[in-house]
């Protein structure tokens, strides 16, 4: 015991740790590094750095890192490049570490729900913008106890450093038992101090994973404070009808009960200008040809629902109007502009079609909802505003809190999405795409994936946006009851192609295409 504890504090191995502190400091920052450019070069859509990178890591993690070292310490000064045993031994981990760096990257992005990402590209997110705000944020919580691992890994890795001469841990840990002959206790004492040393890198770990964990108190009471900084001492004016701000919520809506959705004696509507007109389009995926030559034109102030069977291309029509699917033929203007094209029809990078999306103001709301998952309700309307619309932190709060009134969702603005029931996110995702005052809402089927009990709470605030009038809206939905109430006009769409348009009554009301019969009897029965 006394020989153990005694090489335990030996400065000689303690120097040795000073060294591989130093090599694991190297690999691990080098590798982080260089594996976030071959992330990169892999997830970019230029094929040929992609190759590059693949190719890379091929190589790499093809090849055991002890002839990685002996390469880079003993064929560099060949071509002139000589490095110490510790530079060479720190490049040659950073080398390896990064093709495994990469992998933890990439899988952290292709982790990332698409939905989020498609939420960013409707609200006008540039991609660097998307990648810095949504998808790094997310992807870094899932990765960091993968990080944490190839942290280990490394410390460990650095003992192979020893073939190449760095008097780290390992090097002299073998080099004092071959003078000393006690083997037993010094690898013994050598094996503590590494579970002491990779210990302490899992405390980091677990440490890092605390101060990222969004469910953590102490995290939300940060985070409500650093709200109620951008908050106005007092209540938020608002413009909006009394019955709109008091959506009904969970609790005031029985069990599979919608509200009566009636509006008496409706008044006379005028709609302006054309603001949303597709010409001819078309949609394939694949074989599986969706949209076959649709032609739609919507005015200013016009709300449409937009009816079909599963399948008939509803959401796929709403994802080309703001490009979120490139179009194969025909086109769509928005308020004039063809989202996704140049003057001369040349098709734009995403980044400039992110500023005609802002420019022609369209917003969605997503089916599966799509609120960030890691920012609260309030920080789902408010980022936004901030990182596309320039909006002060002020303001943007402000302008959250009023619109998170009108959906009746005030009491949870500090709520994360996964702590909101379905109904809520959805409210929430409502207000998120009326936060900058788009000229016209996409609502793709919103309430198709609430419990029925959640629908009515839901609708209940699309109603109140069209009874507010002004506001140009197509709403993919199944809801008959909901389409009578709140449409101005009925698209029914069957196999790719609109096979039947024109008011509540006439569509549903009076059916005359045969798909449309069977379809509003199927509707009409699920909803008795
Ligand atoms: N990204 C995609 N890749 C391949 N096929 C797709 C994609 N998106 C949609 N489709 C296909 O396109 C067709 C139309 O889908 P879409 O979601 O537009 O229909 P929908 O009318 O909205 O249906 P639902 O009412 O069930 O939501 C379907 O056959 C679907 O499988």
């Amino acid at each position: 015991m006394t020989e153990f504890l005694h090489y335990l504090t030996l400065p000689y191995l303690l120097e040795g740790i000073a060294f591989t502190l130093r090599l694991t400091a190297m690999g691990f920052v080098g590798g982080m590094v260089l594996g976030l450019f071959l992330a990169a070069m892999q997830l970019t859509r230029f094929r040929a750095l992609t190759w590059v990178a693949r190719a890379y890591v091929t190589l790499y993690r093809g090849t055991p890192l002890i002839l990685q070292l002996v390469f880079v310490f003993s064929v560099l000064p060949r071509a002139g490049i000589t490095l110490s045993p510790l530079v060479a031994g720190g490049l040659a981990l950073a080398l390896n570490e990064a093709v495994f760096f990469a992998e933890i990257f990439r899988s952290g992005v292709k982790g990332v729900d698409p939905g989020q990402v498609a939420a960013g590209r409707a609200l006008g997110m540039r991609p660097a913008l998307l990648m810095r705000r949504v998808v790094a944020p997310q992807g870094l919580r899932a990765i960091v106890p993968s990080l944490g691992s190839e942290g280990v890994a490394t410390m460990k890795n650095s003992a192979l450093a020893s073939i190449i001469a760095v008097p780290e841990l390992t090097l002299r840990t073998q080099q004092l038992a071959s003078a000393t002959f006690d083997y037993f206790e010094i690898y013994f004492a050598t094996a503590v101090m590494y579970l002491l040393l990779t210990g302490a890198l899992t405390l980091v770990q677990l440490a890092v994973e605390r101060a990222l964990d969004l469910d953590r108190p102490a995290q939300a009471s940060l985070r409500s404070w650093v709200a109620r900084l951008g908050r106005p001492a007092v209540g938020v004016p608002t413009t909006v009808e009394p019955d709109l701000r008091r959506a009904p919520d969970r609790t005031d809506v029985g069990l599979g009960e919608v509200p009566a959705l009636t509006r008496a004696d409706p008044p006379p509507r005028s709609f302006g200008e054309a603001l949303i007109e597709a010409f001819d389009l078309r949609k394939s995926y694949g074989d599986n040809e969706v949209l076959r030559g649709i032609d739609l034109h919507v005015r200013q102030g016009e709300v449409v629902a937009l009816l079909g069977p599963s399948g008939s291309g509803k959401s796929t029509l709403l994802r080309c109007i703001n490009h979120l699917e490139g179009l194969d033929g025909g086109s769509v203007l928005v308020a004039g502009t063809a989202i996704g094209y140049g003057e001369r029809g040349d098709e734009l990078v995403e980044r400039h079609v992110a500023r005609q999306r802002v420019e022609a103001g369209v917003g969605m709301v997503f089916q599966q909802f799509n609120l960030f998952h890691h920012l609260t309700a309030r920080e789902n309307v408010a980022a936004p505003l901030r990182w596309v619309h320039g909006w002060s932190r002020e303001d943007a709060a402000a302008r959250a809190d009023e619109l998170l009134a009108q959906v009746g969702m005030a009491h949870r603005a500090d709520a994360l999405p996964r702590h909101m029931s379905g109904g809520q996110q959805q409210r929430v995702g409502i207000a998120r795409a009326l936060a900058s005052n788009p000229k016209v809402l996409l609502l793709d089927e919103p309430t198709s994936a609430l419990d029925p009990e959640l629908v009515a709470e839901v609708l209940g605030v699309i109603q109140g946006l069209a009874r507010q009038g002004g506001l140009t809206m197509i709403i993919a939905t199944h809801q008959l009851r909901f389409a009578r109430e709140v449409a101005d006009r009925v698209v029914f769409m069957a196999g790719g192609v609109v096979v039947e348009q024109g008011t509540a009554q006439q569509v549903i009301g009076d059916p005359q295409v045969e798909a449309t019969r069977r379809f509003v009897r199927a509707m009409d029965s699920a909803e008795v």
